[in-house]
């Protein structure tokens, strides 16, 4: 493991834009331009999630991974990944930031809930763990309506009108992830998760009480991610990044665990709506030069991501495992 710094990641308080304060949204959205394009990570507070509900679901987080092996390959993961993927399931091959080719130190359980349903998860629900469906599902719901009130500010970050993403995000693509990392001793080109960027618009992970995220900056340096109560570590993720034609970073980060006991992590995966096209935002265009990316909708680049990192999905496609880079939806 390379040496790192611990350095407080950007702090916005996101309180007066909450409570509708005259001028915070302008103010924060230009706070946010920068942060993004310079880091492309930041903890806000003021979100006003209640740390009681994120709590909650860190706990059922931790019993759901103490179920014993086979109780949860009963509810094994599928195409769309919904469910558990073992330990060691995901290799990240998405990323040109490692050679590494050894699978990710965690194992996960995920949830994806298309809005307006009642979050069923492909029937891929433990048995006999009461409440736990109930908890990740308001949290799940807490987590949606946060990602929708961030939009704005995204979209006034980048000169558009505020409610430029409002239909382009109206049914997003979400998921949340309740990941366990178990104390390991890793060896070289080991990590709880390898360096990767997240394939989403935006990702908000729960600030977690054992530290272990690291984020890549951009004279190539790793930071500690530094544990700050109740707060939200937001980050850029490649559909924004491929969508602001690179404007916006979709900045790399890795996980390990070095503590004694267990790591749990509950990030929470925003998308745009399956069909909305990831083609160069107005006002991101360089002058004389053709889009960084090729124009793709949501569920096109989803489909490409999960095809590359998740072995199961890969096996159903008839690919081979392939050489191994770290990725996260
Ligand atoms: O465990 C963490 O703190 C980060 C996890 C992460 O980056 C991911 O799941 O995409
Ligand atoms: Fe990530």
């Amino acid at each position: 493991m390379s040496t790192t710094v611990a350095t407080n990641l950007p702090v916005l308080d996101i309180a007066p834009y909450m409570a509708g304060e005259a001028g915070a949204a302008e103010r924060l959205a230009a706070e946010l331009r920068e942060i993004n394009e310079t880091i492309g990570f930041m903890t806000i507070i003021g979100h006003g999630v209640p740390a009681e509900l994120t709590a909650a679901t860190f706990e059922q987080a931790a019993r759901f991974h103490a179920l014993p092996t086979d109780d949860k390959l009963a509810v094994k993961v599928n195409l769309q990944m919904q469910g558990y993927l073992p330990m060691r399931g995901s290799t990240t091959r998405t990323s040109t930031l490692s050679t590494n080719n050894k699978p990710n130190e965690n194992e996960a359980f995920f949830i994806k809930r298309v809005v307006g349903e009642p979050g069923d998860n492909d029937g891929r629900w433990p048995a006999d763990l009461p409440g736990f469906r109930e908890v990740a599902l308001q949290y799940y719901d807490a987590m949606d309506d946060l990602a929708q009130k961030l939009m704005p500010l995204y979209a006034l970050a980048l000169g558009l009108p505020a409610d430029y993403f409002a239909d382009k995000c109206d049914k997003p693509l979400t998921g949340l992830r309740l990941t366990h990392y178990p104390p390991v001793a890793y060896g070289s080109d080991q990590y709880g998760i390898a360096p990767h960027s997240d394939s989403s618009f935006i990702t908000l992970l729960a600030q977690n009480k054992v530290p272990g995220l690291q984020v890549k900056t951009r004279d190539g340096s790793w930071i500690d991610a530094e544990v700050i109560e109740n707060s939200f570590v937001v980050n850029t993720g490649d559909v924004l990044h491929r969508w602001t034609n690179g404007r916006f970073l979709s900045t790399p980060h890795r996980a390990f665990n070095t503590a004694p006991t267990a790591r749990y992590a509950i990030p929470f995966f925003f998308h745009p709506n399956p069909d909305t096209l990831i083609d160069c935002l107005p006002g991101c265009e360089v002058a004389g030069e053709a889009p960084r990316y090729p124009a793709m909708t949501t569920e096109e680049y989803m489909a490409w991501f999960r095809g590359r990192n998740y072995d199961h999905v890969r096996k159903e496609k008839g690919e081979a495992p392939e050489q191994p880079a770290a990725a996260a939806e």
